[in-house]
């Protein structure tokens, strides 16, 4: 199977040093200080043992590498655009396109039946220019439970967990997503293949479009914003109000928020992947995991005013350190 990364970072750059480990030809599409210590000392995957270098082919420009089986999409969301500009030559009619990312996808709505089906969320992607070049049709769905960072560029340092959910964005099961999740396990990864993707997605979410903004707004890690009370409750307000949406568009929650909150607190004080971009002073993904809630909450007539808060805090501060775009309309 030839596989390409694309995005190369903490969760993509994990993916393709197991992939390559487990005797796949992996190449990576990456750019700036990324692409040149890939192309200097190949992908570098830290462990207990040290740290394992994977020499990939490496480049900026995919038509490079042409036709691909599977292409693993594991970029920040707000960089989706940019990669639906040029992805074009990696894809064939049955190429896989595996997105390994958080938050709500560009094609949530897309193989689904119902009233939802083919919702276009104007934070996600207005012209549906993402679901032009990357159709659902080809995605599998990636949920990311485990977390991962990289010290240096092309350096992949992994932390907590090892599980990843994959499945068929329409639900049930197929060849592919056999094929997939069989590829994932023999890289050593804790894998399932789910018959319901996107309640898997929405579960993941759930815990994160919280944790992810308040700590960016508030510098804090998780440890703290589990033990302040205040901060505790607001985020279970928040947690409500997506649960209520979740069970309007076929992705029941059945946990509750504080049994939530306490797998969360056995990730002690760790910093999230928006609190690590606001410090890089990196895009971030507020879109993908609040914004697209706010979206469907208007769609499906359930009242957000906790979830709009959020929003409202997070934008502006995304917006105050020019880690937001300005433009961005005012629900
Ligand atoms: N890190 C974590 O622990 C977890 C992350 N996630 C999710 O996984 C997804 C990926 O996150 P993560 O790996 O942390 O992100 P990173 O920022 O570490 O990695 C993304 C990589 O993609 C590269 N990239 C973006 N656009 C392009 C492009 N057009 N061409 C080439 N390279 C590109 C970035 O390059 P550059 O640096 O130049 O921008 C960067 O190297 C996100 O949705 C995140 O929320 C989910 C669970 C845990
Ligand atoms: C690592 C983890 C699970 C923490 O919420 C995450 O997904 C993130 O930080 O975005």
């Amino acid at each position: 199977m030839n596989i390409t990364l694309y995005g190369a970072g903490a969760v993509g750059g994990l993916i393709g040093a197991r992939l390559a480990a487990s005797g796949n030809d992996v190449s990576v599409i990456a750019r700036g200080r990324t692409l040149d210590a890939i192309r200097a000392h190949g992908l570098r995957l830290q462990s207990d043992d040290g740290t394992k270098a994977f020499p990939v082919e490496a480049g900026d420009d995919p038509r490079r590498f042409g036709v691909q089986d599977l292409v693993v999409l594991a970029v920040k969301a707000t960089g989706l655009q940019e990669v639906a500009r040029h992805i074009a030559p990696l894809l064939g009619p049955e190429t896989i396109i595996l997105t390994a990312m958080n938050g709500v996808p560009w094609w949530f709505f897309d193989a689904i039946e119902g009233p939802l089906a083919g919702t276009r969320l104007p934070s996600l992607d207005p012209q549906g220019v993402l679901a032009k070049a990357m159709p659902a049709s080809q995605v599998i769905g990636c949920v990311v439970h485990l977390s991962s960072s990289c010290p240096e560029p092309g350096l992949v340092k992994p932390g907590f967990g090892n599980r990843l959910i994959v499945g068929e964005p329409a639900g049930g099961r197929s060849a592919r997503l056999d094929k997939v999740a069989a590829l994932l396990a023999e890289a050593c990864f804790d894998t399932e293949a789910s018959a319901d993707i996107r309640s898997d997605i929405w579960y993941k979410l759930w815990g994160n479009m919280t944790m992810n903004p308040v700590s960016a707004i508030t510098g804090a890690t998780g440890d703290r914003m589990l033990d302040d009370p205040l901060v505790r409750r607001f985020c279970l307000a928040v947690m409500q109000e997506a649960a209520d949406i979740g069970a309007r568009i076929g992705c029941p929650i059945t946990q509750s928020g504080e049994d939530r909150m306490e797998v969360t607190r056995k990730l002690g004080a760790f910093k999230t992947s928006m609190l690590q971009d606001a410090e890089a002073r990196r895009p971030l993904e507020i879109d993908a995991l609040v914004t697209a809630v706010h979206d469907i909450g208007k769609l499906v007539g359930v009242a957000t005013p906790n979830v709009d808060a959020l929003l409202g805090l997070v934008r502006l501060f995304g917006q105050s350190h020019g880690l937001y775009p300005r433009e961005a309309s005012f629900p």
